[in-house]
């Protein structure tokens, strides 16, 4: 089961845990810096590579699908191979797709990512609720049946994010907090962790949104190259940091293509976010 997984992934006691890569993100700017052409073949070397250097050094990443669907179907075949890669990596694949529809159309997208016959089948997805949480149930229901994931946005780390999420509703919780609770109740007895989770930046400081009660794995995207910090992580989760999945893309990818240096800034963001976070916990 994903839960299971995920909090081998997130615990201490993993040699992986606290995994600080996650995002597989290949920019334009970072296929250049690498060598290679932005174009398919570019596309899908930058994968490999990332994939031999990193794949037995992390235990979840997240390909972001934007940079893959810029290069049209040729890209989606990367994305399908770099899915497979890591897979037969035994790495966890969380794809960053953010996906949200009317139900009918969710249903779709359910069948694209999270069941075992699609091509893109991965480990699990993140979802916008802004359609409504509830337009996500045919995503919940397959990732429940096949044991996957999702992940819904709740508080993200660009600063256009508070405007819509810290909006107030009819009935006084935010809509980041009715998110939050929602993405509760689908966890509540599922023990020690359920399988839908949320997306928390490390870039939102104390918002005062209570995350006390998830139950589910909380992604923190945001570090790096958007400013946020391990220390950060201490403060946006305060007392809920055990099932915290840090997320770094650019500031660690930059270090490639040279396998040792690529492999030490993995190291070093891992080592800096288990500090913080096993010292929160305790
Ligand atoms: O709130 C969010 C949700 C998702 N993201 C995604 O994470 C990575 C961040 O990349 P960096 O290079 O580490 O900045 C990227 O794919 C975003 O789309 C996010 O940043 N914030």
């Amino acid at each position: 089961m994903l839960d299971g997984e995920l909090r081998g992934a997130a615990a201490p006691g993993d040699g992986r845990a606290g995994t600080a890569l996650r995002g597989v993100d290949p920019h334009p700017s970072l296929l250049t810096a690498w060598g290679l052409r932005d174009d398919p073949e570019g596309l899908a070397t930058f994968c490999a590579r990332v994939a031999e250097a990193v794949g037995d050094q992390v235990a979840i990443v997240k390909p972001q699908s934007a940079f893959f669907e810029r290069h049209g179907s040729r890209g989606i075949a990367t994305l399908e191979s770099t899915i497979r890669q890591f897979k037969d990596a035994g790495v966890l694949v969380l794809l960053d797709v953010k996906r949200g529809d009317i139900g009918s159309t969710v249903r779709a997208y359910a069948d694209a990512y999270l069941d075992p016959s699609s091509p893109l089948y991965v480990d699990a997805v993140t979802a916008s609720p802004y359609l409504g949480v509830g337009s996500l149930a045919p995503m919940f229901d397959t990732a429940a049946k096949h044991g996957g994931g999702v992940f819904v946005l709740a508080l993200t780390s660009n600063p256009e994010g508070p405007y819509v999420q810290h909006a107030v509703a009819a009935d006084g919780r935010t809509v980041a907090q009715a998110v939050i609770d929602e993405i509760s109740q689908l966890n509540r007895g599922m023990e020690p962790l359920g399988s839908f989770g949320l997306v928390v930046g490390a870039t939102v400081g104390v918002t005062g949104h209570d995350l006390s009660g998830v139950g589910g794995p909380m992604l923190a995207p945001g570090l790096g190259a958007q400013g946020g910090t391990p220390d950060d992580l201490r403060r946006v989760f305060s007392g809920n940091v055990s099932a915290v999945l840090p997320s770094y893309s650019r500031e660690v990818l930059k270090h490639g293509p040279d396998t040792a240096a690529l492999r030490a800034a993995v190291a070093r963001a891992q080592a800096d976010c288990r500090v913080v976070l096993a010292g929160a916990a305790g």
